[in-house]
């Protein structure tokens, strides 16, 4: 066990879809991997009554679908801290909520941390925020908001104002669980931890960077949610800005967590807001015969955009991002492409000298080079090189294992802040306003529209040549 101070983990949402999913699943793994505190409790609230025990069927069932099945002398170690507080928590009416806290951290003793989890929908975040201040749940604690915090400037603004009348930004940790993914984390091990990298990393060596995140996911199961989101704002606004912000990030002035997030938050006030011209906006064939979707939306389920970075690293150096649902492949690929080198000796630039990324999973580091073809003569051949980081060494953790790990630790490096969030929606603007593109629609199992291919430079989507 870890030497984590005693917890209460509240759980607001707790039998929702990513608590399901993703939250207990992962709040398991900790438990199985020994990085829970030695003394916790995690206390599940929603609006309906469940009994402790009913709440632990459930998470006994979420975990044998979503994560690793416990095993019977884990599970009658974990079980009996699970417990559920009902009859919702607003600030008008608490419910069980209140008492049962105040139950627990008399238990677990007056140094137990409480974090409270917003695993609620985002309508809820400012409700939940007021209730917590109201029922003076908020002083000494931690709160975790999910995504998206905001959907624009403005709201992000009006949420922000309300959190920080209740909470110091040092309390506050905004998910975005690309972060905290192995290879993302890796993005800047590979960079800081390597001069070979280091010094190539910028507009002299590198001549495009693409982040591509193709998914052959329907939505038909969060079509309510999606149709009033769409992929620009689920994904790239989000998840996809984040990562182009670990690539371009300056180098912090230490690796201590505060620099890191720092140094990546702010490089994003140097994103130049999108040129609705360079941004495709598509909609799958389908998408509105799905149950839930009104036949003439016009949310975008693709969105494929040229971003630039206005720092002296990257002036003049396309980030090119591309995501939608039911494309014909599933990546998360981020991928640096170098220039060709001056001289004979490469491939008549025909091929690009890429090193890359694979997000999902474990992760993955590529690189694709020129080598000397094996034989009498000297003429060059492109080589894969491919290393699984899961082969480094055992103990991959999950984003959501990661990132639950720093909250009980307060380690806020991977969080987003509401500063770096506010230059996001800035750079994303023109996709809000009149300007905005319209939609196109592509066939399922393409690579959506055509007109993204103008985008890229000359080698095109990486993806569509593998
Ligand atoms: N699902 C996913 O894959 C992902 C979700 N997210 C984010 O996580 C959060 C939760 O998403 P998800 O679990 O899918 O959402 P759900 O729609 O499943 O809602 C979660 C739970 O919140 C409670 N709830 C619903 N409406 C309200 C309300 N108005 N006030 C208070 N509680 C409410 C419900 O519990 P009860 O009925 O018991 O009160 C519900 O089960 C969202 O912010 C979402 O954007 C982020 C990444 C991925
Ligand atoms: O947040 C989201 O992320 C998923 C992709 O995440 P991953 O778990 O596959 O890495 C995306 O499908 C979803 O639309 C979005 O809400």
């Amino acid at each position: 066990m870890s030497d984590l101070p005693a917890t209460v983990f509240v759980l607001y949402g707790a039998t929702g879809d990513l608590a399901k999913r993703m939250v207990l699943p992962a709040f398991f793994d900790l438990y199985a991997r020994g990085l829970l505190p030695r003394r916790w409790k995690l206390v599940g609230n929603g609006r309906g009554d469940v009994a402790h025990e009913d709440f632990r069927g459930h998470v006994h069932d979420v975990l044998t679908e979503f994560g690793t099945v416990p095993t019977d002398e884990q599970w009658a170690g974990f079980a009996p801290d699970l417990l559920f507080a009902g009859g919702g928590f607003r600030a008008e009416d608490g419910g069980q909520l209140p008492d049962l806290i105040e139950q627990t951290r008399a238990e677990l003793g007056a140094d137990a941390q409480l974090i409270h989890y917003l695993a609620v929908p985002p309508s809820a975040f400012a409700p939940t925020t007021e209730a917590l201040r109201e029922h003076d749940l908020a002083k000494g604690t931690k709160v975790v908001f999910e995504k998206p915090y905001g959907t624009s400037l403005e709201s992000l603004h009006e949420l922000d104002a309300l959190v920080h009348t209740v909470f110091d930004e040092e309390q506050v940790f905004r998910i975005d669980h690309f972060l905290g993914k192995e290879a993302t984390q890796n993005v800047h091990m590979l960079r800081f931890a390597n001069t070979m990298v280091s010094r190539v990393w910028d507009r002299s060596s590198i001549e495009e960077v693409q982040i591509d995140v193709p998914e052959t996911l329907d939505i038909a199961d969060r079509a309510a949610f999606y149709d009033a989101t769409g992929a620009s704002l689920d994904m790239l606004v989000t998840h996809l800005f984040q990562v182009a912000a670990e690539v371009a990030m300056e180098p912090p002035t230490s690796f201590a967590p505060e620099d890191m997030q720092l140094a990546r938050e702010s490089v994003i006030s140097a994103f130049r807001p999108l040129d609705p011209a360079d941004v495709v906006l598509g909609q799958f064939d389908g998408y509105r015969q799905t149950e839930g979707i009104a036949d003439d939306s016009s949310t975008d389920t693709y969105v494929a955009a040229k971003l630039w970075v206005d720092t002296d690293r990257w002036r003049d150096v396309p980030f090119v991002l591309r995501t939608g649902k039911r494309l014909q492949g599933g990546a998360q690929r981020l991928s640096l492409l170098f220039r060709t080198p001056e001289g004979p000796l490469h491939s008549a630039g025909k091929v690009p000298e890429v090193l890359a990324f694979d997000l999902e999973g474990s992760g993955r580091i590529l690189m694709e080079l020129t080598v000397k073809a094996p034989g009498p003569d000297f003429v060059p051949s492109e080589v894969d090189h491919v290393l699984r980081l899961d082969q480094v060494a055992d103990g991959s953790m999950a984003p959501y294992t990661s990132l639950i790990y720093d909250v009980l630790r307060g380690d806020r490096s991977l969080f987003t802040s509401s500063i770096g969030l506010a230059a996001a929606f800035t750079a994303f603007a023109p996709l809000l306003g009149p300007e905005r593109p319209d939609v196109v629609s592509y066939p399922e199992g393409s690579w959506g529209p055509a007109a993204a291919d103008r985008l890229t430079g000359r080698f095109g989507w990486l993806l569509a040549r593998e």
